[in-house]
């Protein structure tokens, strides 16, 4: 269930057409719906009620705007943040760092001072050398700081292989077979206060079975270090729950994920934290769009060719993603036809073949489930600009973020005297 919806003939998120957005923020625009936002973080938490104070920390990097934290931080909701500019913003939203925890294979020398320094919840570990690295800083600073250590289950996700994080060959965690060695090392180390594990095997996960694999091999693990005499409190489940894109689509939903994890974890007597981001911001947003024009093609089906493009979205291009893409006032007429892009690039394409609704030049049309890796992933290819992000609550709706021009891009830049 998602607030965008249509209302007279007109798709509306919550109570405010798309067109009145459209009409004073421009296209392309990505538009958020506050009340699905909420949704979605009640939804996901009410799916974990069969566990102890589950610890939910939002993946930033799936929607990182700071109205979008601030909603969630308002749920209750901690900060799962991959680098300082995102535990920046995680604190600038208003979320408490006791609920962040910093994730990612590459954390520098100053991020790790910075998450000392901010006092976040936890360190999720990616290796032994990060784990020595921390100890000394932490050690330096007078501080204990709370970790666990992210283990690889070489557990195939059966998702996108580029979104796909738990395999051994992918670069995330330590090995397995070598987690309970690498534990114990680390608990030894005066810095760190090693409480727990943590896993994560992927995004866009459609299936329970993979997930359920890799939380029973975390479980084994778990029993393998308490019998090696260590600590273990905390266990971080990561995120990764798929969300439909197309019409149909029925990926597990919260409850019947938070009933496998009940049943999996039952006995572990751990607190156990979620890094959901898709499943909260995915369906909460939309790409709006204006057709710039049609263009015939051959004998095939014509072109729509429309203001947003690869580097506004890139999931098409990038990973071959579906996104559903509606007109915002459908005439009923449906057609098929090529979406795509204006940038140079045979890739900036939408959608081949795509039975949609008929469009015309200055038709304005949605790009559905871009809440998620959309803005956030977006660059500036061909001199194009940031598209601005616009936040939904009710019948009122403000601009969250501006929209960049190139001109502000290029003001960055600066030819040297001696050319
Ligand atoms: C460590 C970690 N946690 C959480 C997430 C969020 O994943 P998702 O948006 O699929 O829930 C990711 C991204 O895949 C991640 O790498
Ligand atoms: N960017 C990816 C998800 C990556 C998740 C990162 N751990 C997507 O759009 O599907």
């Amino acid at each position: 269930m998602d607030h965008f919806h249509f209302r007279d003939g007109v798709l509306h998120s919550e109570d405010v057409p798309l067109s009145a957005i459209a009409e004073a923020v421009g296209t392309p625009v990505y538009v958020y719906s506050r009340a699905t936002l909420v949704r979605h973080a009640q939804v996901f938490r009410a799916g974990l009620a069969g566990l102890e104070s589950p610890h939910i920390a939002f993946a930033v990097k799936a929607n990182p705007n700071l109205a979008v934290l601030k909603v969630l931080a308002g749920e209750g909701f901690g900060a799962d943040v991959v680098s300082g500019g995102e535990l920046t913003r995680a604190l600038a939203a208003g979320v408490d760092p006791a609920g962040v925890v910093f994730s990612g294979v590459g954390k520098t020398h100053a991020e790790l001072v910075q998450g000392i320094e901010a006092g976040i919840g936890q360190f999720n570990l990616e290796s032994e050398e990060e784990g020595y690295e921390l100890s000394l800083i932490a050690e330096r600073h007078g501080r204990r700081v709370p970790c666990a250590l992210r283990v690889n289950p070489d557990v195939d996700a059966r998702t996108h292989a580029k979104i796909s994080t738990g395999m051994r060959e992918n670069k995330f965690g330590v090995p397995l077979d070598r987690a309970a060695e690498i534990y114990a090392a680390l608990a030894d180390q005066p810095g760190l206060e090693m409480r727990g594990v943590a896993v994560h095997i992927g995004s866009q996960l459609t299936e329970l079975a993979p997930l359920e694999m890799a939380f029973e091999k975390v479980g084994a693990l778990i029993v393998e270090l308490r019998q090696r005499g260590l600590s273990v409190t905390h266990a971080d489940l990561g995120g990764g729950l798929g969300v439909p894109y197309r019409k149909g689509d029925e990926p597990p939903t919260p409850a019947e994920y938070g009933a496998m994890v009940a049943r999996v974890t039952a006995g572990w007597e751990v607190r156990l934290t979620f890094e959901p981001g898709r499943v909260i911001a995915g369906n909460a947003g939309v790409l709006l769009t204006r057709v710039v024009r049609t263009k015939r093609s051959g004998n095939g089906p014509p072109f729509v060719i429309v203001d947003a493009a690869m580097n506004d979205l890139m999931r098409p291009a990038m990973y071959g993603a579906w996104h559903d893409f509606d007109a915002v006032t459908p005439s009923g007429e449906r057609t098929t036809a090529h979406i795509v892009g204006p940038i140079c690039e045979t890739g900036d394409t939408f959608a081949m073949d795509r039975e949609t609704d008929a469009m015309a030049a200055g038709d304005l049309a949605v790009f559905r489930t871009a809440g998620a890796y959309g803005a956030t992933m977006a660059s500036s290819y061909n001199s194009r600009g940031f598209v601005p992000e616009v936040l939904v609550d009710g019948d009122r709706f403000a601009v969250v973020a501006d929209r960049i021009d190139p001109a502000a891009i290029m003001d960055a830049e600066r030819i040297p005297e001696w050319l």
